[in-house]
Parts: structure tokens; C-alpha cells; sequence
């Protein structure tokens, strides 16, 4: 595993959305490519986290963007892994790129469900959540139906790794609105945004991954990015 000490710069909205559009037009990527990557990332810290508890079930929960096809992705990678993940998508949206990653899924026989699941249920079913509801594009008071996922989530003793950004915190200034998640583990990818500086204040209980190996050089120089020197094929860095 790579170990990479705690990164100093951090993206703001803005930035992390524009490096998303130039690595798909400049760095002519495609989206697939990008959220296979990332989910590869996500999955791959999920299983070097959580393998002692690989038999029971894992929720993951998407939400309707691309954090939530990363989550999609993740879930895939992680039934192959030998983990027995379900799938919570309460808002599925009819897009291609996302029905293709469903019926992935289920060609796979993970279970999906669509209502909200009460805390209990979570606390008895799961060892862990990950969290692949919103992303750098979240903006303004949370609606529903993801207002009561967020508090079913919040009210589970279970632990919750985050994609991205922990879901419910404004992307820059963290969970300023207290309706948002509160992650054991992030999992950054391409670069930390600035609601990660919240996330590490809050101690030493808490882990930090980077992940998503698709930055080319010239936008690591562009952006002054501080990524990883990530080691061999490992697709994610702990950062100290
Ligand atoms: N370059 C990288 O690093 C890569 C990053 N990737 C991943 O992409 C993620 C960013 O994805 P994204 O841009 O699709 O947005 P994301 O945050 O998933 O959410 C958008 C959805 O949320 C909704 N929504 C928003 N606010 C809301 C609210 N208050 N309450 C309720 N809903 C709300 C919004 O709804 P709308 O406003 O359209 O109605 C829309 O449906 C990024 O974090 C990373 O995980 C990789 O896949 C690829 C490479
Ligand atoms: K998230």
C-alpha cells in the first residue's frame, strides 16, 4: 500500500468540476473510463479496510450522479472480490451509463433496493455503508428523498466510508447545514476538495485515502494538484 503524507492542497468546487471536463475533452477520456477507475480506487480501500468482515452484507448507497455511479462501480468490483454487497439507489435516474452499471450489478445477483431503510435495519443487516450519494456537484439544503436516506444513515451505528465527499457537507466549508454524514473513512479522488480540512480536524479515529490514478502529468502541473506517487498497481494512497 502506498502512504503518502496528509496532501496540503485542496480543490475548491469549481476546480474539482473543471478538472473533471478537461480530463474528458483535453485528456480525451470517457466518462466510463474515469468512474471505473474511481470505483476501482473505492472498492480496493474497501477491501483492504473491512476484509475481516467480508462475509456479512455491505450497503452501498447511490445517489443520482456520478458519485453514485462510482458507488455502482465499487459494488460491482467488491462482489467480485468476494464481498456479498447490496445496492441502496433511492432515485435512479434513466441514463444510459447508469442502467448499463444496474444491470451489471444484477447480472451479479446483488440486491437492490429503492425505499429507504430504517436504522435498525442497518445496524442488524450491514457491517459497514459507503457512501456514494453526492459528490462535488452537491449544492444547497438537501432534497428529498435523500433528506431521510441522509438521516437513516446518520442515526446507524454502522461505520461509513465516503466517496469523494462526505454526503450532505457543502463541498468547501463541510457540514455546515449538521445534516450531513460523518465518514470513519474518505476516500478522495483525483485530488482532496476543500471539505476534506474538516474531515481531518476531526482526529485521529478517522482515515484519509486519495484515489483515482487517471491524472496526466500536465494537469497535475496545471492545477499544482499534490497527488500520491502511488506504488506499483495499488490504486489508492493512506495519507498520514
Ligand atoms: N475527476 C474526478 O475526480 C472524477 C470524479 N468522479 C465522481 O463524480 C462525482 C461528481 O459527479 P457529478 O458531477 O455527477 O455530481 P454528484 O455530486 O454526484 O451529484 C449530482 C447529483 O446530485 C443531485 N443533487 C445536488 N445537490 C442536491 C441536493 N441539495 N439535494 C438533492 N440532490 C442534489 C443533482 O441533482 P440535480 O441538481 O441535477 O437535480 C445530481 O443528480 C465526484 O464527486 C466523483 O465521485 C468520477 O466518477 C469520475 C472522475
Ligand atoms: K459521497
Amino acid at each position: 500500500m502506498t502512504r503518502f503524507r496528509q496532501l496540503m492542497k485542496f480543490l475548491n468546487q469549481v476546480q474539482a468540476q473543471r478538472i473533471d471536463e478537461e480530463l474528458m475533452s483535453t485528456y480525451a477520456f470517457s466518462i466510463d473510463q474515469l468512474m471505473e477507475l474511481a470505483g476501482l480506487s473505492v472498492a480496493s480501500v474497501v477491501e483492504y479496510e473491512f476484509a475481516h468482515v467480508k462475509e456479512s452484507p455491505l450497503l452501498i448507497v447511490a445517489g443520482p450522479g456520478n458519485n453514485g455511479g462510482d458507488a455502482l462501480v465499487a459494488a460491482r468490483h467488491l462482489k467480485h472480490f468476494g464481498f456479498n454487497p447490496e445496492v441502496l439507489y433511492p432515485k435512479a435516474p434513466n441514463n444510459p451509463l447508469y442502467l448499463r452499471l444496474v444491470k451489471q450489478c444484477e447480472d451479479l445477483d446483488i440486491p437492490f433496493h429503492s425505499k429507504e431503510l430504517s436504522s435498525s435495519y442497518i445496524d442488524d443487516r450491514y457491517s459497514m455503508i459507503l457512501d456514494g450519494i453526492f459528490g462535488f456537484s452537491f449544492k444547497g439544503d438537501v432534497r428529498a428523498p435523500f433528506d431521510t436516506v441522509l438521516n437513516s444513515l446518520r442515526s446507524s451505528s454502522k461505520p461509513i466510508v465516503s466517496i469523494d465527499i462526505p454526503s450532505g457537507w457543502d463541498v468547501e466549508n463541510g457540514n455546515v447545514s449538521g445534516v450531513g454524514l460523518c465518514p470513519k473513512i474518505l476516500i478522495s479522488l483525483t485530488a482532496p476538495k476543500l471539505c476534506a480540512r474538516h474531515f481531518i480536524e476531526k482526529g485521529n479515529d478517522r482515515s484519509h485515502y486519495v484515489g483515482g490514478r487517471f491524472v496526466p502529468r500536465a494537469l497535475v502541473e496545471k492545477y499544482e494538484l499534490d497527488t500520491p506517487n502511488y506504488i506499483g498497481s495499488s490504486q489508492f494512497a493512506k495519507l498520514d
